[in-house]
């Protein structure tokens, strides 16, 4: 209620001022809410009147430039769940399927107020779908403003806000015309919240893109091709979200004019899981930072752009004549052609704007501040002149150019587009000067003239058009393949008989690759928005490390991978079945099943006969032979363990035998260093005889010491006593006295003393030949 404004309407716009006194009174008078407020309530049945046509001439949207590869946007159908049993109130209200979305030719304007906490004072007070500052807020002396819209929203369900705001214009978009939804405000005022919302409770662009596939499960009529582009505009330059530039720095994307954006990607999608994909791909290269304001801020525009074709259903082949041609479309006109096959063509826009922000503390948010107010200024600008002009009867030139959005606006905001403007307030004390900018936008985006055609595009344009015609072509080379076959493939040999299937498996799998890119009632399925999906979107993705990419796309690429060796393997499959083709007439079909069961009863007769005759008898003698080589096998068995045990026991002798050898060795090698010692003693000895004949007890106490420690091991040893055995060496030397038993007065006292040294009886010569005996 404004007590204020019964006595005084002074409101913003004087057109609606009249109307605002009377959505003033009390619901219980019977008035209804104002008039040019109120078209959705009653929405006409009739075909919208082109009013403003002689104003604004509709410009032509932007056609599709690029369609990269079409056939990656291929979803599986069977794979998405079927909702079709979805149908919530709204639908039971509007049964007649224009959904409110006929008649409209000014902008549906509506304003979303976030709920604040409890101890927050309310500075706007809400009447119906008026909005009035609270007179403690407003300036000392002067009134507060008021303003008045076609809807204020308030609360968290976005459902309602949906159906308020945005189903009747994605029913137009599918009925043909062009439709922009876009929600604008002040930073953090929840324009994200609105258009993405989250998985409890999503938003306007998960909401209309199920809208979408239930209208096409709902139009038997109509077949659709749905193509889908995401950009962002972000320091004033054009970015594809979907095909994003190798470098952070890659330099934009450019308009041109009656074309669009060129080179922007668009992916065809045949299910809501597959658009969800595309959604969240997109939002993951959106550039998103946390400011003061909002801990998630989005720093761009961002602009999710959905074609939607649709034809009448078996009308690939009408041509139409070259006089005017009425081909009915649902909602109401009757489509011209120009001799061609008549497509409809629209496009749904999903902008999220940046919000408009104060300096920051942060230099490169300032920056970026800097550059989404100046675009939103323009947008405002364009907005005043249009309005101005609209209400004027003027025709004064609207500053398109000056920025990327009005520029990419520019054929929707110029009347060609049914659009709804969803602004955001924030509803506390500190923001009454945005929320009241806010809100004077709102009230100029209000008097803009709509004059939204639908549009029709021919054979070269469209899309669907082309993949129709493909098909046709491909099914007729099959049906002229098929014809020829009987005679031809007696001429074939084998290998080209081959090449042949494979050819027609080629064509099929085509056919059926494009089929289903084709939407119908029949084929379309929706999947739930999924709720695993991250709340206000994937603005944390642009802040995600190069490793956490790298391993997504990592896991993406074994993903491809998998599904590549299904594929694959699903082929191989397919390969071998039967060579019949899918559309081949029912008793071709029911001849080869019957030739098939056939040869499946002779399969079993054979295998019957073979068992009987040779399977069971056969198996008798094996186990007859089996019984009696089995103790054998055993006792050999047996044996050859008792072998190994043996010769295991051999080794442990061997071994030991070894050991005991390696010992001998070593007293050998000792022994015969030993006598070596001995040897060089005696020659030693030898010649300090012949010298002095008579060696001195010095030499004598010189020679002991001179035994090494190895001899004296020996000579101490106990295998000493193995000397004893008959070993040549050992006769010689044992009845010899140990040298150091000797004095060299023994030695003298011997008669051949003169001839040389003596050892016990005997000479140094004859040691000499022990040795050499030992050698
Ligand atoms: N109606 C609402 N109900 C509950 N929470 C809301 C509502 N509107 C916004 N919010 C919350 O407020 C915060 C900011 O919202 P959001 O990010 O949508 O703002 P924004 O306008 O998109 O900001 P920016 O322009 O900076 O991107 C979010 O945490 C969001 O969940």
């Amino acid at each position: 209620m404004f007590p204020a404004s019964k006595k005084t309407p002074a409101l913003n716009d004087p057109r609606t001022r009249s109307k605002t006194l009377s959505s003033a009174t009390p619901a219980k008078s019977g008035r209804s809410t104002p008039v040019s407020l109120s078209r959705n309530s009653s929405p006409p049945k009739s075909p919208p009147k082109n009013r403003a046509a002689h104003l604004y001439p509709a410009p032509t949207p932007p056609p599709v430039l690029s369609i990269a590869d079409a056939e990656e946007g291929l979803v599986d159908y069977k794979n998405v769940e079927d909702l079709s049993a979805e149908i919530d109130e709204q639908d039971l209200l509007d049964l007649d399927g224009t959904g409110g979305a006929g008649g409209e030719d000014k902008v549906l304007v509506s304003i979303r107020m976030k709920p604040t906490s409890d101890d927050t004072p309310a500075t706007w007070i809400r009447d119906g779908s008026g909005l009035k500052l609270d007179e403690a807020f407003a300036k000392t002396g002067s009134k507060p403003p008021e303003f008045l819209f076609d809807k204020v929203l308030t609360g968290s369900e976005n459902k309602s806000i949906y159906d308020a705001t945005a189903r009747s214009h994605v029913r137009a978009a599918m009925d043909g015309f062009n439709a922009v939804i876009f929600a604008y405000g002040q930073t953090a005022s929840g324009k994200t919240f609105t258009l993405s919302g989250d998985d409890a409770n999503p938003g306007i662009i998960p909401c209309s893109m199920k809208e979408v596939f239930k209208h096409i499960r709902r139009t038997p009529k109509r077949e659709f091709l749905l193509r889908a582009s995401y950009l962002e505009i972000y320091n004033e330059q054009i970015h594809d979200l979907l095909s994003p530039p190798s470098s952070v720095s890659g330099s934009g994307l450019g308009i041109q004019d009656g074309v669009g954006v060129v080179g922007l990607r668009e992916e065809v999608v045949t299910s809501l899981k597959g658009i969800k994909e595309v959604l969240e791909r997109g939002e993951a290269n959106r550039r998103t930072a946390s400011t003061d304001w909002n801990e998630r801020s989005s720093r761009s525009h961002s602009v999710f752009r959905l074609v939607i074709e649709s034809r009448e259903v078996g009308a690939s082949d009408q041509k139409c004549p070259s006089t005017p041609n009425a081909l009915a479309t649902p909602g109401g006109t009757r489509l011209q052609t120009r001799g061609g096959r008549s497509v409809q063509a629209s496009v749904l826009s999903l902008i999220d704007l940046a919000g408009s922000e104060k300096a920051t503390s942060d230099k490169e948010r300032t920056k970026e501040g800097k550059y989404i107010n100046m675009s939103l200024l323009t947008l405002g600008s364009v907005i005043s002149t249009l309005a101005e002009n609209a209400s004027k009867g003027k025709s004064d030139h609207v500053p398109f150019r000056n920025s990327k959005l009005t520029r990419m606006l520019q054929p929707s905001l110029s009347g060609n587009a049914r659009i709804s403007v969803i602004c955001t307030i924030n509803p506390t004390p500190s923001a009454i000067p945005e929320s009241t900018s806010t809100l004077q936008f709102a009230s100029r985006v209000k008097k803009v003239h709509l004059s939204a055609t639908r549009k029709e595009v021919i054979d070269k344009d469209a899309l669907l058009d082309r993949y129709r015609k493909e098909i046709e072509e491909l099914k007729a080379q099959l049906a002229e393949r098929e014809r020829e076959a009987p005679v031809r493939n007696r001429r074939l040999s084998a290998k080209q008989q081959i090449d042949e299937n494979k050819a027609v498996h080629d064509i099929n799998g085509r056919i059926q690759q494009l089929t289903k890119l084709i939407l119908t009632s029949h084929t379309v399925t929706q999947n739930k928005w999924d709720e695993s999906r991250p709340g206000s979107p994937s603005k944390l993705d642009f802040d995600r490390s190069p490793y956490e990419l790298q391993e997504e796309l990592h896991r993406a690429k074994s993903e491809l991978e998998r599904q590549n060796l299904r594929i694959i393997s699903l082929e191989t499959a397919l390969e071998q079945r039967p060579a019949i083709p899918l559309d081949a007439p029912e008793y071709e079909k029911d001849a080869k099943i019957l030739e098939l069961q056939k040869m499946l009863r002779e399969l079993e007769m054979v295998n019957t006969r073979y068992e009987e005759n040779l399977g069971s008898p056969l198996r008798a003698v094996k186990e007859d032979v089996e019984k009696e080589w089995k103790g054998r096998v055993e006792a050999l068995e047996e044996e050859a363990r008792e072998r190994d045990e043996y010769v295991r026991e051999c080794e442990k002798g061997l071994e030991k035998e070894k050991q005991a050898k390696n010992k001998l060795i070593e007293q050998n090698q000792a022994l015969i260093a030993f006598v070596e010692q001995i040897d060089s003693h005696i020659s030693q000895r030898k010649s300090t005889v012949t010298n002095t004949l008579r060696p001195t007890n010095s030499f004598l106490s010189s020679f002991k010491p001179t035994l090494s420690p190895l001899a004296e091991k020996i000579i101490n040893s106990p295998y000493r006593s193995n000397l004893d055995s008959p070993s040549p060496m050992k006769l010689q030397l044992r009845p010899q006295p140990s040298l150091l038993d000797q004095t060299p007065e023994d030695g003298l006292e011997d008669p051949d003393a003169s001839f040389g040294p003596m050892y016990g009886n005997r000479s140094v010569l004859s040691l000499e030949e022990d040795k050499e005996n030992i050698n």
